[in-house]
C-alpha cells in the first residue's frame, strides 16, 4: 500500500507512529520488540522524533533489539556507517541496553565472515524464524533498497539472511540483509521523499517486475504487510 504525504514532517510523524504502536503491540504480545533500521539521508527525521520527549516514554526500550538493514563496510565513527547516524540521532537518547543493539559491523574481521555472526545473531535474537516485527526501509533513486543494488549478485541470493560483498561503482564493501529475510517481516515501512524518488518509485510499484533493475521490487512480504510513506513529490503528484 502507498500512502502519500504533503510533506516529509507528515512522514516522518506517520513512521514514528508506526514505530510506537508495533513496539508496544509486539512487547504486550511477546516481552519484546525486534526491530531493523535503515540508513541513507531519509531516516533521521523519524529517529529524532523518536528520541524526543513526545516519543520516547511511550516505548519500553529495555525491550526493544535493534538491527540494521544494511551498512557499509565502515567503523562506527565513520560519517558513512548507518549506526553512526543512529546513535546520534536516536540510540544515544534513549534508555536501550547496548547488548539489545546489533551494529553491523566489527574490526578486524572480514565482512563476509561477519555476515555470517550477523546471522547467528538475528537467529539467536529471533529464532529460526527469522521474522523482525518491523522493517524500516529506504529506497535510493536507483531502486535500490538496504545495500540490494542494481545488476549484484545478492540480489539472487535464496538461502543467506545476510550477505556482504564488494561494490565495485562504490569502491567499498556493503552488508547487508536479503529479500528473503525480509521479506519475512511482520510489517515493512518504506520511507521515500524528494521528486529524485520518482522515477524509482514508479517503476517499482507500476512497472514491468524487473527487480534486476529495480532491486526495491525484490521486497514482498511472505505474510507481512509492505507500506510506502511517500512525499507529494516522489509520488510525482506536484
Ligand atoms: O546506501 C543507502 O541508501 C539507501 C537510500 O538512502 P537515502 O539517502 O536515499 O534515503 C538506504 O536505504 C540504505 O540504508 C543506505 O545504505
Amino acid at each position: 500500500m502507498i500512502q502519500i504525504y504533503n510533506n516529509i514532517e507528515e512522514i516522518n510523524s506517520k513512521a514514528a507512529d508506526l514505530f510506537a504502536a508495533s513496539a508496544q503491540k509486539a512487547i504486550a504480545e511477546k516481552g519484546k520488540f525486534t526491530t531493523v533500521l535503515t540508513g541513507g539521508s531519509s531516516p533521521a527525521g523519524i529517529y529524532k522524533l523518536l528520541a524526543s520527549d513526545a516519543y520516547k516514554t511511550k516505548i519500553d526500550w529495555s525491550k526493544v533489539f535493534i538491527f540494521w538493514g544494511d551498512e557499509r563496510w565502515v567503523p562506527l565513527n565513520d560519517d558513512l556507517s548507518n549506526a553512526k547516524m543512529s546513535y546520534a540521532t536516536l540510540l544515544s537518547h534513549v534508555p536501550i541496553p547496548a547488548e539489545n543493539i546489533f551494529e553491523m559491523y566489527k574490526d578486524g574481521v572480514t565482512p563476509e565472515d561477519f555476515a555470517v555472526t550477523y546471522e547467528q545473531s538475528i537467529r539467536t535474537v529471533l529464532g529460526d524464524e527469522g521474522k523482525f516485527d518491523l522493517i524500516l526501509l529506504g529506497m535510493g533513486d536507483d531502486g535500490h533498497t538496504a545495500s540490494l543494488f542494481p545488476r549484484e549478485a545478492v540480489l539472487d541470493e535464496q538461502n543467506k539472511w545476510v550477505a556482504a560483498y564488494y561494490l565495485a561503482p562504490q569502491s567499498m564493501h556493503r552488508i547487508t540483509l536479503t529479500a528473503p529475510l525480509i521479506n519475512k517481516a511482520e510489517k515493512i515501512i518504506v520511507v521515500a521523499f524528494g521528486e529524485k524518488k520518482a522515477h524509482a518509485l514508479k517503476e517499482v510499484t507500476t512497472g514491468v517486475y524487473n527487480p534486476s533493475t529495480y532491486p526495491m521490487q525484490l521486497i514482498k512480504p511472505v505474510s507481512g504487510e509492505l507500506l510506502f510513506l511517500v512525499d507529494k513529490n516522489a509520488a510525482g503528484a506536484n
